[in-house]
């Protein structure tokens, strides 16, 4: 069954126009992570490398493409998390920054910390030789107009739905069964400056440990915290559920205790996968046995060799 990476690009609803590049996005971004499975790399190098690629990825909301918050500037938030050691890192709010996911991981691999925020994340990215790059560099033209359009007195709440997709994530298990999972925001549009959601959070936005598996999640952060998602979902799995059965439990349950939608990615020990949301739409892919599988609406699961021209 093993080695697998799972990745997302956002649970909601994908206009039309942005579908395309959100799905060559997370295909892009499996089989990169597959590449350094497949020449024996670990899992966290897997998950940490399909994250920033979407992370450079305009198209996604992290990094290059981050929703702006209502100050009309970029403050983006982390995390990853390894199975054997239940070892994690993470940043929230951090600014000027063109891969968080990465920052995250130097959090995790030279700190004694689990998170650090704001201006702090940003004094470490400099101790650490990190170049900041202008907020600028991070906005695209698609998330000022989504932001001044949130702004506007009579804004469509449709509308404004539209421009919170694409928090991007991945889970994966290596050849020796290590299993990891990273997870990477702008976060919410429009938010308040300084608010932090979900995705740094450790058991709702991610959650990884190699007995029971790992999760990705994405979604309305404030809910998704409510029922520490990605935690609850494995809590499923310890109880015997499958990957597809918990994750099927977990939004189930944050749909009808707090109304909420969203999507995750799950990985078990053996390798055993899933993409599930119960959102309109979810840009998903993963890789594993040297096929690619894909979806975004419903009930779509796409599967071609790896080695397929794109
Ligand atoms: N689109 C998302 O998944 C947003 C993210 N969960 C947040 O609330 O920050």
């Amino acid at each position: 069954m093993l080695p697998v990476v799972v990745v997302h690009g956002g649970a909601g609803h994908i206009p039309k126009e942005r579908a395309e590049r959100s799905t060559s996005g997370v295909c892009s971004a499996a089989r990169a992570g597959y590449a350094i499975l497949r020449g024996g790399g670990s899992s966290m190098d897997a998950v940490v490398e399909a994250v920033a690629l979407m992370e450079d990825n305009p198209a996604f909301n992290a990094g290059c493409g981050s929703v702006l918050n209502i100050k009309g500037e970029v403050e983006m938030d982390a995390i990853v998390m390894e199975g054997k050691t239940l070892a994690s890192g993470a940043v929230s709010a951090v600014r000027n920054i063109a891969n968080p996911v990465r920052l995250a991981r130097l959090v995790m691999d030279k700190t004694s910390h689990a998170c650090l925020t704001a201006e702090g994340a940003n004094l470490f990215a400099r101790q650490m030789g990190i170049p900041e790059v202008p907020m600028e560099s991070l906005i695209t033209d698609y998330s000022r107009m989504r932001w001044k359009k949130n702004l506007e007195p009579n804004a469509n709440p449709v509308e404004c739905q539209m421009g919170k997709t694409g928090t991007v994530g991945a889970v994966a298990v290596d050849a020796e069964g290590n299993i990891a999972c990273a997870t990477s925001t702008g976060g919410m549009l429009n938010k308040m400056e300084g608010r932090v959601g979900d995705t740094p959070c450790i058991g709702s936005g991610g959650y990884a440990d190699n007995e029971v598996g790992a999760v990705s999640t994405t979604g309305h952060g404030e809910a998704i915290m409510k029922v520490t998602l990605a935690r609850l979902i494995l809590f499923h799995m310890e109880q015997g559920k499958s990957a597809e059965e918990a994750s099927d439990l977990g939004l189930a349950y944050m749909k009808s205790r707090v109304n909420s939608l969203g999507g995750v990615v799950t990985v078990d020990p053996r390798g055993c996968w899933a993409a599930r949301f119960s959102s309109r739409q979810m840009s998903w892919a993963a890789a594993q046995r040297d096929t690619l599988h894909h979806g975004l609406r419903s009930g779509e699961h796409f599967t071609q060799s790896i080695d397929d021209p794109h």
